[in-house]
């Protein structure tokens, strides 16, 4: 039924005991030791699947037999075996004498797929990344079309693939942002793929342990139709959380940036030569204030999003409706004199960990760390060897990533992601929590996550805690209906650029006073649109040019497209908007 495979190949240690299906005629041509280990590590195809992956298969296969356009959603836990789901897809598609592109966020995952499909696919497949030298990738375009190469797997842009026959694109780890290009040429990759499968008739497959809300939304509604993987698998269990209350710590005197309960598991597991791994936001570009005491973050009574705090001018503000306020000295929750500015980096963990456990081998893997091409797949090269005992880095490592030795997680600071001036702050910490709890126990070994926080009633760490997607989707969806955000409203966002100050904030002024003529009210004096800012953007300053922004927001695209383009061309009637850059995102995924 599935693609007979070329040659022969011994898979990379992956340490799994299950039970696997040696076909006869394969037992005959290995050597006694390669049946050994076989029986421990046998090729990858010849898994049984659990009866959801079944399922699952079954499904999309029906679709792809439709012949006709589809877009069906994956919603598996972590360590469900989504990878097997999407080989055994590929397979079929091969068969029929398709071809396909399966797309991860990140190069880092690239190596692991192709690794993974490698032996039943072989030369058929190649993996192409924005990291190629042009030489390399014009080979590959030209391997592609001439239908030499029939799998696709890459980033983003591996979208475009010319390959003939295309019946199926799934997007694995779907949530997340770097599906997203900002710069131009803009598009999101989910997009793309469902323009080129509408045209071609073929299917799209997105796939994810924490689906975005838009997605799983969509699935609610009936216009996407959801599959679900429940269960590891199998059947071996999510590991248990343990939310840490980083305000007690500092009432035991711990003023470490490590818990108690954290560095004691540390401990153990590194004693028990078990590895751990420890996640950190991204550097922050944004600080949050935070009373260390209780906890409160201090956030905009309008738009509820965390205030960020600039040293410049010591003040903080907010970055949607440019709402400016001083620090206050004590916390107006508590009264306490412990307020902070918070922002910690990979550096600062690994340095403590050293302090900590200096016989310890550490890893670390971050924006630094990875500037050269083969960075990241040395660093995990090393850690999939055991190499090293810990890794630390930021969710640059968070998903997808599958190493049998794993049994804890860390995370350091939950609150960096939670307190970033985002309405998406919440639905990414809860993604991230999810996804790197996932990385513990995918193995025999079963695993253990730690998660610091300042706010541990928050409810995406409750509900990360208790791997429980469902009731953070309801909660979260109920919320956004309340504050008008996405999915309900579209956002576009215009970003005016230029040298000097002064200008960027007249013109923005400006902007907004020329949206504002465009607006029509009923006779209640109701608009279904809304305007903000003019505000800062939340990188003000880049390349020596300010950055401020003006956002509108409204139910109906093409409302909003009109309006925006309205305003836009009144605006461009003001001298002050000579030389003024602008970057016009629609429904921006950071904001
Ligand atoms: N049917 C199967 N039988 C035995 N082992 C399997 C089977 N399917 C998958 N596995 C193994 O289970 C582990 C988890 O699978 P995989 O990495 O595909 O999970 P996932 O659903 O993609 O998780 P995540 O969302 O965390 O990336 C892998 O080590 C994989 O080799
Ligand atoms: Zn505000």
């Amino acid at each position: 039924m599935f693609p007979a495979r070329s040659r022969l190949r011994l898979l990379p240690k992956r340490g799994l005991a299950m039970t696997w299906e040696i076909g006869e005629s394969m037992t005959g041509m290995m050597h006694e030791a390669d049946i050994e280990l076989n029986v421990h590590q046998g090729p990858d195809y010849l898994r049984t699947l659990t009866p959801e992956q079944g399922k699952v298969c079954e499904k999309v296969t029906q679709a792809l037999d439709k012949q006709s356009y589809e877009t069906l959603l994956l919603h598996g836990v972590t360590g469900s075996g989504k990878t097997e789901v999407y080989q055994r897809l590929i397979g079929e598609v091969l068969v029929k004498g398709g071809s396909a592109i399966l797309l991860v966020p990140e190069i880092s995952l690239t190596s692991q797929i192709a690794r993974y499909f490698q032996d039943q696919f072989g030369e058929q497949l190649i993996v192409l990344h924005s990291g190629l030298q042009v030489g390399e990738k014009a080979k590959a375009w030209q391997d592609i079309l001439q239908g030499k190469i029939r799998i696709v797997v890459g980033a983003r842009s591996a979208v475009f693939a010319p390959l003939p026959d295309l019946r199926l694109i799934i997007l694995d780890e779907e949530h997340e942002s770097a599906y997203h290009q900002e710069e131009n040429p803009k598009y999101h990759a989910r997009n793309v793929a469902r323009k080129r499968m509408e045209q071609l008739r073929g299917v799209v497959l997105l796939g994810s342990a924490t689906p975005s809300l838009e997605a799983y939304a969509a699935a609610q509604t009936g216009k996407v139709p959801l599959l679900t993987m429940e269960e590891r698998v199998n059947r071996r269990p999510l590991p248990p959380v343990e939310v840490v209350d980083m305000r007690e710590e500092l009432i035991k005197g711990n003023r470490s940036m490590f818990s108690l309960s954290l560095q004691d598991k540390l401990k153990r597991t590194l004693e028990r030569g078990e590895q751990s791994m420890l996640f950190l936001n991204r550097r922050g570009y944004s600080t949050f204030v935070v009373c260390r005491e209780c906890g409160y973050v201090i956030r905009c009574h309008d738009c509820d999003i965390a205030l960020t705090y600039h040293t410049q001018g010591h003040t903080m503000r907010c970055h949607y409706c440019n709402h400016e306020e001083v620090p206050p000295r004590t916390c107006p929750e508590c009264g306490s004199r412990y307020i902070r500015f918070f922002g910690q980096g990979t550096q600062r963990v690994e340095d403590e960990i050293k302090g900590l456990y200096p016989a310890a081998q550490i890893l670390r893997l971050d924006f630094d760390t990875t500037r050269s091409k083969d960075a990241y797949e040395n660093i995990l090269g090393k850690f999939r060897r055991q190499e090293a005992d810990i890794l630390v880095g930021t969710q640059m490592m968070a998903k997808g990533l599958d190493f049998p030795n794993v049994t804890l997680v860390g995370v350091v600071a939950a609150d960096q992601m939670l307190n970033m001036p985002d309405f998406r702050a919440r639905e990414r910490t809860f993604q991230l929590l999810t996804q790197v709890a996932g990385r513990a126990g995918r193995s025999q070994k079963p695993g253990q996550v730690v998660i610091q926080t300042y706010t541990p009633e928050d409810r995406a760490i409750i509900q990360a805690s208790q791997h429980n997607f469902k009731g953070f989707f309801w909660e979260e969806i109920g919320y956004r209906k309340a504050r008008n955000y996405p999915p309900f409203t579209h956002v576009i966002r215009v970003t005016l650029i230029h040298e000097k100050e002064e200008k960027v904030i007249k013109g923005a002024h400006s902007l907004v006073n020329s949206l504002r003529q465009g607006i029509v009210s009923d006779q209640n004096g109701n608009t279904s649109l809304d305007i903000l800012g003019p505000a800062p953007a939340v990188i003000p300053r880049l390349k020596n040019h300010f950055r401020w922004q003006v956002s509108v927001k409204g139910k109906l695209m093409d409302t909003l497209r009109e309006f925006l383009h309205q305003g836009v061309r009144r605006f461009a009637r003001d001298p002050i908007s000579s030389g003024i850059q602008l970057n016009i995102e629609v429904d921006p995924l950071s904001m």
